[in-house]
């Protein structure tokens, strides 16, 4: 006789699901309170201490752990060793396994949940034996998802046994469960969930799950000093601000709103990096997020609190500067040790509907001694380095993107438009008429060389984008015409 073993916290369908398996003459053991309910529904099943000969105990955290349960379950049917031993044991083997687990994920989402009690629903029995039967899937049919109750059935009904193929994709989908099931758990206990008040909006629930080792220079490692809890919007854009000042070693600020640089300065010092930063576009950094790479003395920070900010991120903030900004009580204050920011290579993950990609960070180190000049004029030296300035912040900025800049400043930045001159004509409003003062770049190539003649127009004398579009020549042949020095750089910096 076929033997089902049923142990559910969520029973439901239980009942219909275990009166057919019996319909189909399987017999049905299960542990207390899945047996209540089958019972109380005139299911009639055999009690789980019957088969370990156990009683359940120590309030449930051992009830199915019993090599008469894993032997029954890990078997190979294939095996006249295995057979035996099962015989010489007095163990029946399992031929189903139907079980869900103590709902961990509900129990901590409680607001007023306790560790104790989090810890009573971490189920052990449940994933081993979910672990056993899927293991052993050639012979063992597992269900975990109440929505597989009816795809098993059909199977049963007929044809009189789970298809192989079924039985290995319910066995996929337990270690999937499983894993999940478990990493929610570590990520509890090690204190790297914090559930954020909402997420990109009010009607959306989120949290923040920290790597176990996050790295010092990470958003996830951020020191708070001041200021009210980071929301989900604060914690994408501070880590968008990241990735783009890890491309600046001379004291650099970066102004960030919505995930893009609204503006970007370097100078001699810190105060005069803030102050090409704010200068860049005084309007937009207007609640945004600012991020300084050397500490903040009390210049800068008198500047920095005469506008409204939602964060500011630096490696240090000096005794007088941190009095002035905490005066703001909502004002976020991070510290971050800044000395790690180029140990980065992390991979990256986004989630699509139905799964999620991953890939490599956009780390690589661009090397403008190894960029080609493709037009009779050559960029001049300050052309040059306005080049290589502006190329790494245009890396960070929305696709389609344009960043219009000198060599210590941006000062027009187009992003996230449908096609690149688009881009271009937002950034030429923003710079207005220090647009002629301005290099170009460009994250992707050209398609055609309206872009390339609209600069030329606003007096653009120097552009650095990658190259590789099959109209290459038209961009050429136009920048040539008003005597634009233009560097292909071989590499694209898409960011979607
Ligand atoms: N301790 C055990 O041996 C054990 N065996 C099964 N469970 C879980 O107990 C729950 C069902 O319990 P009940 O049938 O008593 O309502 C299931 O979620 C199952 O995964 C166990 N509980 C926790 O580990």
């Amino acid at each position: 006789m076929r033997r089902a073993l049923i142990s559910v916290s969520d029973k439901n369908g239980i009942v219909a699901f275990a009166k057919e398996l019996a319909n189909q003459g399987i017999e049905i053991i299960s542990t207390g309170g899945t047996k209540r309910a089958l019972e109380e529904a005139g299911v009639a099943t055999v009690g789980i201490e019957e088969v370990t000969g156990f009683p359940e105990m120590l309030d449930g955290r051992v009830k199915t752990l019993h090599p008469k349960i894993h032997g029954g379950l890990l078997a190979r049917r294939d095996l006249d060793s295995h057979l035996s031993q099962l015989a010489a044991h007095d163990i029946q083997p399992i031929d189903f396994v139907c079980v869900n687990l103590y709902p961990f994920a509900e129990t901590i989402s409680k607001p007023d949940v306790t560790l104790d009690e989090a810890i009573e629903n971490i189920d052990i029995g449940g994933p081993s034996m979910l672990r056993s039967a899927a293991k052993n899937y050639a012979a063992v049919t597992v269900i975990t998802d109440p929505a597989d109750y009816d795809r098993v059935l059909a199977e049963l009904k007929a044809g009189g046994e789970t298809t192989l193929a079924t039985r290995k994709e319910l066995a996929a989908k337990v270690f999937a469960h499983t894993s999940a099931y478990d990493g929610l758990i570590a990520r509890y206990l090690g204190n790297r969930e914090t559930v954020l008040r909402y997420g990109e909006n009010p009607q959306q629930q989120a949290s923040f799950i920290r790597d176990a080792e996050a790295p010092a220079f990470s958003i996830a490692a951020a020191k708070q000093l001041n200021g009210k809890e980071l929301s989900y919007n604060n914690i994408r854009d501070a880590d968008a601000g990241l990735r783009m000042i890890r491309e600046y070693s001379e004291p650099t600020v970066v102004a960030i709103k919505h995930m893009n640089p609204c503006g970007i300065g370097t100078a001699d010092t810190i105060f005069g990096a803030f102050q090409k930063a704010f200068d860049a576009d005084p309007v937009s950094i207007f609640g945004g997020i600012v991020i300084l790479n050397r500490p903040v003395d009390l210049a800068t920070a008198e500047k920095l609190s005469a506008i409204f900010l939602e964060i500011i991120v630096a490696p240090a903030f000096e005794p007088e500067a941190l009095a002035l900004l905490s005066k703001k009580k909502n004002l976020r204050l991070l510290q971050l040790d800044f000395s790690s920011q180029n140990q980065h290579n992390a991979r990256e993950f986004v989630s699509v509907l139905g799964g999620y990609l991953e890939q490599d960070m956009d780390t690589t180190a661009d090397d403008p001694a190894a960029w080609q000049c493709v037009t009779e004029r050559q960029p001049t030296e300050e052309e040059m380095r306005a080049l290589a300035f502006n190329w790494k912040a245009v890396k960070h900025v929305k696709s389609n993107a344009i960043v219009l800049g000198t060599a210590s400043q941006t000062l027009g930045i187009g992003a996230g438009q449908m096609n690149r001159i688009g881009s271009l004509k937002i950034a030429a409003e923003q710079a207005g008429a220090r647009t002629a003062d301005c290099v170009l770049a460009s994250d992707a190539f050209f398609p055609m060389d309206d872009s390339v003649a609209f600069a030329a127009e606003h007096g653009i004398r120097a552009i650095v984008q990658p190259g590789g579009s099959i109209k290459d020549q038209d961009s050429i042949d136009m920048a040539n015409k008003h005597g634009i020095a233009m560097v292909f750089t071989g590499v694209r910096h898409f960011k979607h």
